[in-house]
């Protein structure tokens, strides 16, 4: 087997992976896989001055983190491979934390294949697995397990927004709050602790414990805050989850073809024609969208299928973060005489699709389609901010349509950079609002009309801080690790 061929074949969650070995030193290509102008691979360990002397003829280690021309021979036969640069960054001040060098060479197969047999070659050398370079960054307190997530979303962001969010999480952004919060707790226990300790005997600062109690209850605002901030960074980082909604034939799968600009639904002018559930993630205004086009609602229809179909709908229509509720322009039109208003139509609309319990004002985007069939002219007078006046035929109306589609998105997944940073992992979010629930029992201890036990009271502080070192990756099990890395590629 091939070591390009290893590189593909690692299972993500091998058991040697967990071996963490520090003598070792690893080795991976950290471009992408296959011919490229320029391939970097990388080496981070004890040994990787050796890859440099043995692969080069610099005599010296070269200047740190600056770029040297040389031939790059294998070790054992010195035929040359390459000419490549060479760069030398010594620990601890390198991405792992350990020796490491790069070597960027010309990006093709042979030759990325030469330099990494030629390392392999070397003694205690291996082929890194995947995430490895990080775990070590990890393990030598580089990175905290917020920051290696961020990392790890940073390598698979597609849209502006999520990279925005990913590149700050990398950089610390949440690890910074939660860093904070642990001081503050580690203050606060350290207090109570003294109380605990010399009460008794010495005077301690009249009303400490009224203060740590204060502390406390202004730390709880903060993590409701943080908590309550509509999912936001889960948005951004797994996409909005949106359904498109109306009737058969209202033109639901041309809707969702002319977003994702190829021919994913089939659309026939047969009504009925989708029965399953079309599924596209799309980039809207830098925000991640998975959309689904869904079987068009029909409350009378004896149909099996199609009955199995609508009932997909509505269990996506309960999950949806967003709503697109597509109207023909021509069923309106046949009844409008009914009606005092476009809304009043609406709402009527709504009931008949079995969607009564929708709230058509709140995350709902209303299409008024096939516009270019309004011989009437009767879409002149609608005018909501939420309806979007649309032709999927002839394309009219798109722009806006775009447009409301990304302000909704605004909203619900907010802008990275220009607030306060969210939480974007249901692991965050399990292990805060366990933080949470201990420092509301610390408080209801702390407020308890017979004399509250500190004791009590310093172990449900030490239980919250227990919980944001989880967060930050001080306390952590393999399991966890397993998790988080295995969404990491090979070289990084
Ligand atoms: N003139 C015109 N025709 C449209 C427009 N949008 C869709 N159609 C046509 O309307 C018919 C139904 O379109 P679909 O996109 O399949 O409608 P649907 O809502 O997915 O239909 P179901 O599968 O029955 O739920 C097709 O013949 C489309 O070409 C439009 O804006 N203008």
């Amino acid at each position: 087997m091939t070591i390009f061929q290893r590189i593909l074949n690692i299972p993500l969650s091998s058991s040697i992976f967990y071996r963490f070995n520090s003598n070792s030193t690893i080795f991976a290509l950290s471009s992408g896989l296959g011919k490229c102008g320029v391939a970097v691979v990388r080496v981070s360990g004890t040994n990787a001055n050796y890859a440099i002397t043995q692969m080069t003829n610099l005599k010296n280690l070269p200047e740190p983190r600056k770029a040297v021309l040389q031939n790059i021979k294998h070790p054992l036969t010195k035929e040359i491979i390459d000419k490549g640069l060479v760069l030398w960054f010594p620990g601890p001040r390198s991405f792992s934390g350990e020796d490491s060098c790069e070597f960027h060479v010309h990006g093709g197969i042979a030759v990325v294949e030469g330099i990494l047999n030629a390392l392999n070659s070397l003694p205690n050398f291996k082929l890194a697995d995947p995430g490895e370079f990080t775990k070590r960054a990890f393990l030598n307190g580089k990175l905290d397990l917020t920051e290696v997530e961020g990392l790890a979303d940073l390598l698979q962001a597609e849209t502006e927004a999520q990279r925005k969010q990913a590149f700050l999480q990398s950089t610390g952004s949440l690890s910074k709050s939660y860093k904070k919060w642990k001081d503050l707790l580690k203050q606060s226990l350290a207090n109570i602790e003294a109380d605990i300790d010399f009460a008794e005997t010495e005077t301690l600062d009249y009303g400490l414990l009224e203060k740590v109690e204060q502390n406390i209850k202004n730390l709880c605002k903060e993590l409701e805050n943080h908590l309550n901030d509509g999912c936001k960074g889960e948005l951004l980082r797994n996409g909005v989850k949106t359904v498109i909604l109306g009737e058969p034939n209202a033109g639901k799968s041309s809707l969702l073809n002319l977003l994702c600009h190829r021919p994913a639904s089939i659309v026939t002018p047969i009504s009925g024609t989708t029965r399953d559930v079309i599924e596209v993630t799309l980039n809207i205004g830098g925000y991640p969208l998975v959309l689904a086009d869904t079987a068009g609602l029909n409350i009378n229809s004896q149909d099996v299928i199609e009955i199995e179909g609508m009932n997909r709908a509505r269990d996506l229509y309960r999950k949806a973060d967003l709503i697109i509720l597509v109207v023909n322009i021509q069923s309106y039109s046949s009844v409008q005489e009914r009606y005092v208003s476009f809304n009043d139509y609406l709402k009527n609309y709504i009931s008949d699709l079995g969607l009564s319990d929708m709230n058509f004002r709140k995350n709902c985007i209303i299409i008024l389609n096939k516009i270019d069939l309004d011989t009437r002219n009767l879409s002149a007078n609608i005018c909501d901010k939420n309806v979007v006046k649309l032709s999927c035929k002839s394309e009219e109306g798109i722009i806006d349509l775009i447009d409301i589609l990304t302000k909704h998105l605004k909203v619900l997944c907010g802008e990275p950079t220009q607030e306060h940073p969210s939480m974007n992992q249901l692991r965050h979010r399990q292990e805060l609002e366990k933080c949470y629930h201990n420092l509301q029992r610390f408080l209801k201890e702390s407020e308890r009309k017979e004399s509250p036990d500190t004791v009590i009271m310093a172990e449900y502080i030490r239980k919250a801080l227990r919980n944001l070192g989880k967060l930050i990756g001080e306390v952590t099990s393999e399991e966890i690790l397993d998790i988080i890395f295995k969404d990491f590629c090979i070289g990084k």
